[in-house]
């Protein structure tokens, strides 16, 4: 564990970080996307902004539950990774959950993604209980989410990867996509339309026809984001995004964070370095051993004593 006194140091090292740094690749390149060339409307944040979240003012009603646990408890054997826990994602915010390595964060991740069922409580999403759903309707629900290890489809180009993730959202039926409807044409024209703006906001339509594989660690986790962005959420849930980012990577992970809740989306947010989460993050839930011990503002995060505690090793000045 490293607390590092540096501007945008992890005070709680994440110790996957290491093996998560793809290796750098040495290829040749497919060149750079001369953006405005291909969409003029896209040198316009807020014509990009508009693509990205076009239901925006519709979806945001800022302050209400979008997601809520009741008593939330997973059981691994004998295990309770996850013992009780409710806490709420209001709409609009960008909420942190937090906790020392083992406290069940990814076990709750997990379980309001659909990856697990819950052994008991429930996860209400947009007043409807998620407990029997499936995982991709999950996604047509609304909730998309990006991985600690980067999944994405490395010999696609970043477009291509973005435009599957806009095919959640097509209603073209098979036979259409066989016989290449009139609809599924515009519907792919659209697809594509809306993959630029997705890559332009999160800062990697100049890569738009490079291979995944051969992006930048960072531009890899951008590409994870728009993906995951494409699908159109309600809730975009983040584990670990700045996992191997250098101080000014994370510090621009932080301003697209806060760019995507300013679009209108909710986010929440699974990550290591305090710095980040207190510096971006409405609120902020923490776990410990699988129970929920605080939730509250940043601020007042920051100066419980429990959660202080449950860091121990990292001084109270570390934390401040
Ligand atoms: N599939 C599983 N089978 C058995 N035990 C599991 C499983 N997944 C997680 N656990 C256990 O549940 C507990 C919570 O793990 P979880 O991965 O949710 O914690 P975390 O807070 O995400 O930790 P980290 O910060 O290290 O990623 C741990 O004791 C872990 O070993």
């Amino acid at each position: 564990m490293t607390a590092g006194p540096g501007a945008g140091d992890a005070m709680f090292d994440n110790e996957d970080m290491a093996a998560n740094l793809a290796p750098e690749v040495d290829v040749p390149t497919a060149g750079v996307v001369d953006v405005a060339a291909i969409d003029p409307a896209l040198v316009d944040p807020e014509a990009v902004a508009e693509a990205v979240a076009p239901q925006r003012e519709i979806e945001t009603a800022e302050g209400q539950a979008l997601l809520k646990t009741e008593g939330l408890t997973v059981r691994f054997g004998g295990l309770v990774a996850l013992d009780d826990v409710s806490f709420e994602i209001r709409r609009g915010e960008i909420l942190g959950l937090i906790g020392p390595n083992g406290a069940g964060k990814t076990t709750c991740f997990n379980a309001i993604t659909g990856v697990y069922k819950p052994s008991a409580g429930r996860v209400m999403f947009d007043g409807e209980p998620l407990a029997k759903t499936k995982r991709n309707e999950i996604t047509r629900l609304g909730i998309a989410r990006t991985f600690q290890n980067i999944r994405l489809f490395g010999e696609m180009t970043a477009l291509e990867n973005v435009v599957v993730g806009t095919d959640a959202r097509h209603r073209t039926s098979v036979p259409g996509a066989i016989f290449r409807t009139r609809r599924h044409r515009r519907e792919e024209r659209d697809a594509v339309a809306r993959g630029m703006a997705l890559l332009e906001f999160v800062g990697i339509a100049p890569r738009a026809v490079e291979k995944a594989k051969n992006l930048s660690y960072g531009d890899q986790r951008r590409l994870e984001i728009a993906r995951a962005l494409a699908t159109e959420p309600k809730l975009l849930c983040l584990d670990e995004p700045a996992a191997g980012f250098n101080p000014s990577e994370k510090s621009a992970l932080m301003d697209l964070i806060r760019k995507i809740r300013d679009d209108g989306f909710t986010v929440l947010l699974i990550e290591h370095d305090m710095r980040l989460v207190m510096g971006v993050t409405d609120r902020i839930v923490v776990l410990e051993f699988g129970k929920k011990i605080a939730d509250d503002l940043p601020a007042a995060i920051r100066e419980n004593p429990a959660v202080i505690a449950a860091y121990l090793g990292v001084p109270d000045d570390a934390i401040a």
